[in-house]
């Protein structure tokens, strides 16, 4: 991280909730600047972790740095230099966006007009929304929504940009559209993308963790842990429902109906047995092997392959 000032540094963060509920348990990250993926189930945690990030509620334990700012006890500094797009967000459905985004940027403390003209035309413009200004929030698609939240996110220049789970409900055309957008922000600030959509990682970012039951599971580059997936991932297609019978140390990662049949995918270091053939891993494989185990207790990509030789 000390070659990136600008990065986000999350150590030993921790979560327990009223109810008994632990959110999140020793979460450690380092995210560089870039665009990087979250993934997690429901309920993983991802959600609870942005708050947090965001400001928006406290950690039991943890520190949290964006370059010189410390996040837990700076929240002021933070907040000057955040955008975040939460899961839910309402809008005034009666407003156009550039009303609404006007307004914002008032609340923001852009006081001359000139100023604010110039700033939320050039957001507009780059959320590809400048053509539909005039047009009322209640008629957007969820993809225009969607931008449009993240161009208010964007009043202010944020050097760190939180956005929850915001391609779910897209239909493709719209997630490629944002998941671009995310993509060109990346290019001058931190971007975490909490998902729990597997193929929005795989796409565009560059670094990832995964994060299941409060734990983070594996922390990697997406191609990286792919890569140490070969050779390790054996498929079978089962004639019936049953799942095949396997040695305790093959582990199945997935399976899913296809036709009435069932394919398996394995874990294994060496075949599982007959029946089962070789597959080129992808980052779906890494996904479930994740979520089984097969990283190790730390998730740390470099130590299981040091542990695997
Ligand atoms: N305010 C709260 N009070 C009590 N429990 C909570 C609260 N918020 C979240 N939880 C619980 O904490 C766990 C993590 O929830 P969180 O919303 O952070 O997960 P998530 O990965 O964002 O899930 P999703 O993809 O469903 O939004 C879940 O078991 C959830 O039920």
């Amino acid at each position: 991280m000390e070659n990136h000032p600008a990065g986000l540094t999350i150590r030993n963060v921790s979560k327990r909730y009223a109810n008994g509920v632990q959110a999140l348990h020793q979460v450690s990250l380092r995210v560089p600047p870039g665009l990087y993926g979250l993934l997690g189930p429901n309920g993983a945690g991802k959600s609870t972790l942005m708050r947090t990030l965001a400001t928006l509620q406290e950690p039991d334990e943890g520190h949290i740095q964006l370059g010189d700012i410390d996040v837990i006890h700076q929240k002021e500094a933070l907040r000057q230099t955040l955008g975040y797009l939460p899961q839910e967000f309402g809008l005034y459905p009666k407003a156009s966006a550039a009303e609404l985004l006007d307004y914002f940027a008032v609340l923001k403390g852009l006081t001359s007009r000139t100023e604010r003209q110039a700033v939320t035309e050039a957001l507009l413009r780059q959320t590809n929304l400048w053509d539909k200004r005039h047009q009322k929030l209640g008629g957007y698609s969820g993809g225009m929504r969607q931008r449009f939240g993240v161009a208010v996110a964007l009043l202010g220049n944020p050097r760190l940009l939180i956005v929850d789970e915001p391609t779910a409900g897209l239909d493709p055309a719209e997630r490629v559209r944002f998941l671009n957008l995310l993509s060109e922000l990346s290019d001058t600030s931190v971007v975490l993308l909490s998902t729990h959509i597997v193929a929005d990682v795989a796409e565009l970012c560059t670094n990832m963790a995964i994060i299941d039951q409060g734990q983070i599971r594996l922390e990697a580059e997406p191609l990286a842990a792919v890569t140490s997936l070969r050779g390790r991932i054996w498929r079978q297609l089962t004639a019936t429902a049953a799942l095949p019978p396997l040695a305790p140390e093959h582990r199945i990662i997935s399976a899913k109906r296809l036709s009435g049949r069932l394919l398996v995918h394995v874990h294994s270091p060496v075949s599982p047995g007959p029946g089962f053939e070789p597959v080129a891993p992808d980052l779906e494989d890494v996904y479930f092997s994740a979520l089984a185990g097969c990283f190790g207790p730390t998730g740390d990509l470099a130590q299981t392959q040091k542990a695997a030789r």
